[in-house]
C-alpha cells in the first residue's frame, strides 16, 4: 500500500491549478448511460473514483476511455449489461448512481447495496423509495438492489425527500429525464455538484428546471442527444489548499476555480484571519504576517459549511489562537481523524457530535493512518506543520479525490514523497 511521507514546510507559496470536481464527474459519468449517442466529458479529475466509474461502465457495454489528460470520450449506444457487481461496488460509493440511469434506460437494473463506510452507515433507502414512486419494482436480495420499471417505463412522480441527499437528488434526477411526464423532487439538495448533472443533462435535450433550489422539475423526454461537455471545478479540493495556505501562514492563488462554489468556506476563512481575494476563475489568499484565529464550524448541506471541508478546519482550529467548535451534522461517525490528530500532540476533545478544538503550540510527526478520503487530506496538512516527519498510510483513500497532491503541494513548496507499496 502506497504511503506519503510527509516533512514540515515553511509558508506555500504560488499557483495551484484545481481539478474537475470528483462529485460531479460521477453523477455525469453514470447519468451518460442514459444516452445513447456519442459523448465527451471534459475536466474529468484523474483520480481512482474515475476509473472505477470507467471500468463499472466498461462491465454494461459502454465503450469509455480517457481520449486526453482530463477527458472522457464515451459510447453508451448498446448496452449489454444492467448489473454493478460488488467487487466494484465496495471500492466506491457513488457506484449506487448507476441505479436510476440504468433502470430507467434499460428498463432494469442490478446494483450492489454500497454498504456502510469510515464516515457513517450511509443507508440508500431514499434512492429506492424515489424509484418506487415511479413505478418501479425493487427487490433488495443478496445485498443488490434488483430494479425493474413497469410496463412503458418509468413514471413521473412528486417525491419528498425525509432527508437531504446529494446522491438521492441525482439518482432521481437523472432517472426521471426519461420517466413518461413530469417528476417532482421536494426538499432536494441544492449542492452545486446537483446543478452541475441538470446543466450537463440539459446539454443533451433533458427538461430540467429547478436545479440549484430544493423543488427540481424534471419534464421527462423521449431520448437524450450526444455532445459535449466540462465539469465544474472541485470546490473542496480549492478548499483543502486554501487551508493548507492559511495553517502554513502562506500566499496562494487557486486556479480555474470558482469563488461563487465557496461561500461558506471563503467566510469562514475570513473569519479566521485570512485576506481573500478572487476573480471569475481564481481565488488568493494571502496570510502573511495575519494572525490564525480558530473558528466555530457547524457543517449543513449546501449552502451551509460542507461536511468534506470539516476534517480540514479541524486542523486549521488546532494550529490557530483560541478554541474553535466543529460540530458534524451530516454523518454519524466523521472524526476518525481526530485521534490520529491527537498521536500527533493535537488537544481536542469529543463530545458526541462536536470537536472542541484548542490551540496546539507545536504537531510532531507521527506515523498515522488515513481513515477515509477528507481525514487524509487534513493528515497531510497537520503533517506538514508538524516538526519532523509524517507518514501517512493508506493513501488509496487520497487517491480516491485529489489528483496528484504530492504534486500539486510540492509545487507549492511542500516536501511530500510518495512511497510505492
Ligand atoms: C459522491 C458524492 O457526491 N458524495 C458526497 C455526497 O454523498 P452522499 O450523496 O452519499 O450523501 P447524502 O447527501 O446522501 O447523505 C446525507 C445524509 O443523508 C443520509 N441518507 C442519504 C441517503 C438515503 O437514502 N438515506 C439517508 O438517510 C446519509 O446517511 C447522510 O446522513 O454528499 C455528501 C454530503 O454532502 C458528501 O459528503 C459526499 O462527498
Ligand atoms: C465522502 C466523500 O466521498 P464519497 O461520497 O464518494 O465517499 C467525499 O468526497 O468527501
Amino acid at each position: 500500500m502506497d504511503r506519503l511521507l510527509v516533512e514540515k514546510s515553511g509558508p506555500l507559496h504560488g499557483d495551484v491549478t484545481i481539478s474537475g470536481a470528483k462529485n460531479a464527474a460521477l453523477p455525469i459519468l453514470f447519468a451518460t448511460l442514459l444516452c445513447g449517442e456519442p459523448l465527451v466529458v471534459n475536466n474529468v479529475p484523474r483520480l481512482r473514483d474515475i476509473n472505477t466509474t470507467l471500468a463499472l461502465l466498461g462491465r454494461m457495454g459502454v465503450d469509455a476511455n480517457w481520449s486526453g489528460d482530463n477527458q472522457v470520450t464515451i459510447d453508451a449506444s448498446s448496452l449489454t449489461s444492467h448489473e454493478a457487481p460488488y467487487d466494484l461496488v465496495k471500492t466506491m460509493r457513488a457506484s449506487i448512481l448507476a441505479l436510476g440511469p440504468l433502470v430507467a434506460r434499460g428498463g432494469k437494473a442490478r446494483v450492489s447495496l454500497p454498504g456502510g463506510c469510515a464516515i457513517g452507515a450511509r443507508p440508500v433507502n431514499l434512492h429506492i423509495h424515489g424509484l418506487e414512486l415511479m413505478g418501479a419494482d425493487i427487490q433488495v436480495e443478496g445485498g443488490y438492489i434488483n430494479a425493474t420499471a413497469p410496463e412503458g417505463g418509468l413514471r413521473g412522480a412528486t417525491i419528498f425527500l425525509d432527508t437531504v441527499s446529494v446522491t438521492g437528488t441525482e439518482n432521481l434526477m437523472a432517472a426521471a429525464v426519461l420517466a413518461n411526464g413530469k417528476t417532482i423532487i421536494e426538499n432536494a439538495a441544492r449542492e452545486p455538484e446537483v446543478t452541475d448533472l441538470a446543466n450537463f443533462l440539459n446539454s443533451l435535450g433533458a427538461k430540467i428546471s429547478g436545479a440549484g433550489t430544493d423543488r427540481i422539475e424534471i419534464e421527462g423526454v423521449k431520448a437524450l442527444h450526444g455532445g459535449s461537455y466540462a465539469v465544474l471545478p472541485d470546490r473542496i479540493e480549492t478548499g483543502t489548499f486554501l487551508v493548507a495556505a492559511a495553517v502554513s501562514g502562506g500566499d496562494v492563488t487557486c486556479r480555474n476555480t470558482d469563488a461563487r462554489l465557496l461561500e461558506p468556506v471563503i467566510a469562514k476563512l475570513q473569519e479566521a484571519g485570512a485576506k481573500v481575494t478572487f476573480a471569475d476563475d481564481w481565488i488568493r489568499l494571502d496570510m502573511r504576517a495575519r494572525q490564525l484565529k480558530a473558528v466555530s464550524i457547524r457543517t449543513a448541506p449546501h449552502p451551509g459549511f460542507p461536511t468534506d471541508m470539516q476534517a480540514q478546519f479541524t486542523v486549521l482550529n488546532i494550529l490557530a489562537d483560541g478554541s474553535g467548535k466543529v460540530t458534524e451534522t451530516i454523518f454519524e461517525n466523521r472524526f476518525m481523524h481526530v485521534p490520529e490528530l491527537c498521536r500527533m500532540g493535537a488537544d481536542i476533545e469529543l463530545e458526541g457530535n462536536t470537536a472542541i478544538c484548542h490551540h496546539t503550540d507545536e504537531l510532531t510527526g507521527a506515523e498515522v493512518m488515513a481513515t477515509d478520503l477528507r481525514a487524509s487530506a487534513c493528515l497531510v496538512i497537520a503533517g506538514m506543520m508538524a516538526a519532523g516527519q509524517t507518514v501517512v498510510d493508506r493513501i488509496y483513500h487520497l487517491d480516491r479525490g485529489y489528483e496528484a497532491i504530492e504534486k500539486k503541494l510540492g509545487g507549492l513548496g511542500a516536501t511530500i514523497t510518495r512511497v510505492k507499496a
